[in-house]
C-alpha cells in the first residue's frame, strides 16, 4: 500500500484548469494519482449510482471511463482512499451494513486486460463490493450432457442445503418442462445476454449445443455472501475461463463409464430431440477428449454407478461424513454510522464516525483492516476485517 497520497474534498473549491469544479453539495470526492484525477461523484439527487470522471493532467481533458462492474447506489457522501496505487476505497456514509465498503479499480490486472480489450486508448475503471471475511473457494463441475452433472449436485445440495449453494446460470436456450426461470438458470434473450456480456457482468461465457450459456458474477457472489460455497455446472470451455479468471476454484470433470452408457441417459431423459441429442454427442467427444487429457482438471470422475460416484465427490469435496454447522454468513450484521473522517496507515484504515463531539468520537473510532484483501474485479473483494477500537483501554475489539 502507498502512503496516502489520496486526499477527499468534502467542500472543495477548487477549480480544474477547464472549468470543472467539484460539487461541494453533491460531496463528490477526488483522488489524485500520477497525471489523473479521479473524481467520485456524489448523489445529486437524480443519480441512482455513484458516477466517476477523470482529469488527465497530461493531457487538461476530462474524460467519462467505461465503468465495469456493478455501480454502488448513490448515499448522502463517501470517503474515498487510495490503495496500493491501484484502486480506490469508497466508505459510503450511512449506508447498510453490506453495502458502505466497495473498490474502485484503477490499475487492477482486470481493468487492464478490459483497457486492451477496448483498444488500450480507452479509460476503463471496475467496481467491486467489498465483503467481509472470505468466501470458501467455488467449485467448477464439467462433463458431457447427460453424464449426470446436475444428478450429482442435486444429491451434494440436497445432502447439504446450508453448506452448498448452486450458482445459476444465464442461457438463451428454451426452458424444459419443469424448469423454472431463476432457479434452474435465467432464460435470457440473446440480445440482452450480448449486452450483459459487454457491460463485463460475466464471469465466463461460452456457446454450447447451439445457445449461448454464462455465469454471471452476481450469480457466484450471492451465493458466496450468504456465506455458501458456490457450486457450477458449465461446459469446458466455461471451465477454462474460469481457470484463466481471478476467481480460485476447485475444477472436477465428471466422465461416462461408455459413449453408448451417455447415450441411453441421454434418451432416458427425454428432455431433447433427436436431433439435439445427436449434436449433444457429437460434442460429448470432443469435451471427454479436452476434459481427460487437458491438465485443466483437478479431479476426473467416472459416474457408472451414481452411489459410488457421488462418495468420491465428497471425498474430494473433503465431506468425510461429519459436516459441522454451515460457515457463517459473510456480511455480518454490523452498524458503520455516518462517516466523518478515515485516514491510512500501515495497511489499517481508521475511520472516525458517528458524533463530532470530542468524548464521544472517541468511542466511535473503527479500524478497516485491508491487509488480506483478496478477489476483486469482476467479483467482490474479500478479506476485509473490522474492528472496533476502545480507545479508552486502547484495545481492539474485533466487531463480528
Ligand atoms: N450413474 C448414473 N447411472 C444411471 N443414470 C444416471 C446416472 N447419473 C445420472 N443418471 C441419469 O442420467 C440422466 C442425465 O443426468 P443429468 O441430467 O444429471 O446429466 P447432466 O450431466 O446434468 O446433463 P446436462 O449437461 O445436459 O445438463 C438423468 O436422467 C439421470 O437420472
Ligand atoms: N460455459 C457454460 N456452460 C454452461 C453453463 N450452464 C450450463 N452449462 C453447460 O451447458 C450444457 C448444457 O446444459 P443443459 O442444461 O442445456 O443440458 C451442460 O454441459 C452444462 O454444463 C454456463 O453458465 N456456462
Amino acid at each position: 500500500m502507498g502512503e496516502a497520497p489520496a486526499f477527499c474534498y468534502e467542500n472543495p473549491l477548487k477549480e480544474f484548469a477547464n472549468g470543472n469544479t467539484l460539487k461541494s453539495k453533491s460531496a463528490e470526492t477526488a483522488i489524485v494519482t500520477g497525471s489523473k484525477k479521479y473524481v467520485i461523484e456524489g448523489s445529486d439527487g437524480k443519480s441512482t449510482s455513484l458516477g466517476v470522471r477523470i482529469y488527465d493532467e497530461s493531457t487538461a481533458q476530462w474524460v467519462h471511463p467505461v465503468v465495469l462492474g456493478t455501480k454502488p447506489r448513490a448515499c448522502k457522501g463517501h470517503l474515498a482512499v487510495l490503495l496500493n496505487e491501484d484502486r480506490i476505497l469508497i466508505i459510503k456514509k450511512g449506508a447498510s451494513p453490506d453495502d458502505c465498503l466497495w473498490f474502485l479499480e484503477l490499475d487492477t490486472q482486470y481493468v487492464r486486460d478490459q483497457k486492451t480489450m477496448h483498444g488500450g486508448n480507452t479509460e476503463v475503471v471496475a467496481w467491486s463490493k467489498g465483503v467481509r471475511g472470505d468466501a470458501e473457494m467455488p467449485i467448477v463441475i464439467s462433463g458431457p450432457s447427460g453424464v449426470g452433472k446436475g444428478t450429482l449436485i442435486n444429491k451434494l445440495m440436497k445432502e447439504y442445503p446450508s453448506m452448498f449453494g448452486f450458482s445459476v446460470s444465464h442461457t438463451t436456450r428454451a426452458p424444459r418442462v419443469k424448469e423454472e426461470d431463476g432457479v434452474h438458470y435465467h432464460f435470457t434473450e440473446k440480445s440482452v445476454m450480448e449486452k450483459e456480456i459487454k457491460d463485463g457482468k460475466f464471469l465466463e461465457y461460452a456457446s454450447v449445443h447451439g445457445n449461448l450459456y454464462g455465469t454471471s458474477i452476481e450469480a457466484v457472489e450471492v451465493v458466496a455472501d450468504e456465506g455458501k460455497r458456490c457450486i457450477l455446472d458449465i461446459d469446458v470451455q466455461g471451465a477454462r475461463s474460469v481457470r484463466q479468471s481471478p476467481v480460485e476454484a476447485i475444477f472436477i470433470f465428471i466422465r461416462p463409464p461408455s459413449m453408448e452408457e451417455l447415450e441411453r441417459r441421454l434418451r432416458a431423459r427425454g428432455t431433447e430431440t433427436e436431433a439435439q441429442i445427436s449434436k449433444r454427442l457429437r460434442n460429448a467427444e470432443a469435451e471427454l477428449e479436452q476434459g481427460i487429457s487437458s491438465g485443466l482438471f483437478d479431479h476426473i470422475l467416472y459416474n457408472d454407478e451414481l452411489e459410488d460416484c457421488y462418495q468420491r465427490l465428497k471425498e474430494v469435496l473433503g465431506l468425510d461424513g461429519n459436516v459441522g454447522a454451515a460457515p457463517n454468513p459473510v456480511s455480518r450484521g454490523f452498524d458503520l454510522p455516518v462517516v466523518h473522517s478515515a485516514s491510512e496507515l500501515d495497511n489499517q484504515i481508521i475511520i472516525d464516525c458517528g458524533t463530532q463531539e470530542l468524548e464521544k468520537a472517541s468511542k466511535n473510532r473503527i479500524v478497516l483492516d485491508v491487509s488480506r484483501l483478496r478477489g476483486g474485479a469482476p467479483g467482490h473483494t474479500r478479506g476485509l476485517d473490522l474492528y472496533a477500537v476502545n480507545s479508552f483501554s486502547d484495545e481492539l475489539k474485533e466487531v463480528r
